[in-house]
């Protein structure tokens, strides 16, 4: 069974900046995963929308954490796409899809030294587990089947098309370092091929 949207309600957002945008949020039956994603329609959207799928980050989004750029990063999507119209797909994979707990295990085995894929494999897991077939779902039940992806994750590109939606142009996500998320950002340099631009190592 394919998904559909099952509602879709406005939600005026305000960000700690002061940021404001109405959001057109719905959620969806049949997703393949079972989880309860949101897609988040901002502004206007043409006929190939920019996208970004989000991937939840409670200790980043709700919280303020220093330690990633998920805080930011979903700021920033949400003013550049109520710009050119489009969708912010909020995705419940917390912790890169190993969950809260088990993200914040991670933490603490990064406090002791590894990275934070060395961190994930020692506790069993993938380096990245997750899957983007609900997303594409979501835009497909969305009537969307092409669209200019904010990223600077190569995996979300390429599991995008495999699963049938055409990416037309992969748009880079501004870099938010802080003094407390500048491994976590080498990291993902170094393993996963991001396109970040860095400052120096160090
Ligand atoms: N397992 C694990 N997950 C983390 C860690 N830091 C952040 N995350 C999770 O990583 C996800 C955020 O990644 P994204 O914002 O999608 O970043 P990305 O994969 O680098 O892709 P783009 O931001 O699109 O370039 C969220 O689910 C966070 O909870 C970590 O140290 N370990
Ligand atoms: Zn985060």
């Amino acid at each position: 069974m394919p998904a559909a949207i099952r509602t879709t309600v406005t939600v005026p957002l305000r960000f700690a900046d002061g940021f404001a945008a109405d959001a057109r949020v719905s959620t969806f039956t049949g997703l393949a995963d079972g989880k309860e994603h949101l897609a988040l329609r901002f502004g206007s959207p043409g006929e190939v929308p920019l996208v970004r799928l989000h991937s939840e980050c409670l200790t980043g989004d709700v919280l303020g954490s220093l330690r990633c750029d998920c805080g930011p990063q979903l700021r920033e999507a949400a003013e550049r796409i109520t710009r050119t119209g489009g969708y912010l797909l909020y995705l419940r994979q917390e912790g890169r899809g190993i969950g809260l707990y088990p993200k914040l295990d991670a933490y603490a085995l990064q406090d002791a030294g590894l990275d934070t894929y060395a961190a994930n494999r020692a506790l069993g897991y993938l380096d990245d587990e997750r899957d983007y077939t609900a997303a594409a779902q979501m835009l497909t039940a969305l009537g969307v089947s092409k669209i200019d992806l904010l990223t600077n994750n190569p995996d979300k590109s390429g599991q995008m098309r495999t699963l049938g939606i055409e990416v037309r142009e992969v748009l880079p996500t501004l870099v938010h370092t802080s003094a407390a998320n500048n491994r976590y950002l080498q990291a993902k340099v170094d393993h996963t091929r991001h396109t970040i631009d860095l400052p120096i190592a160090g």
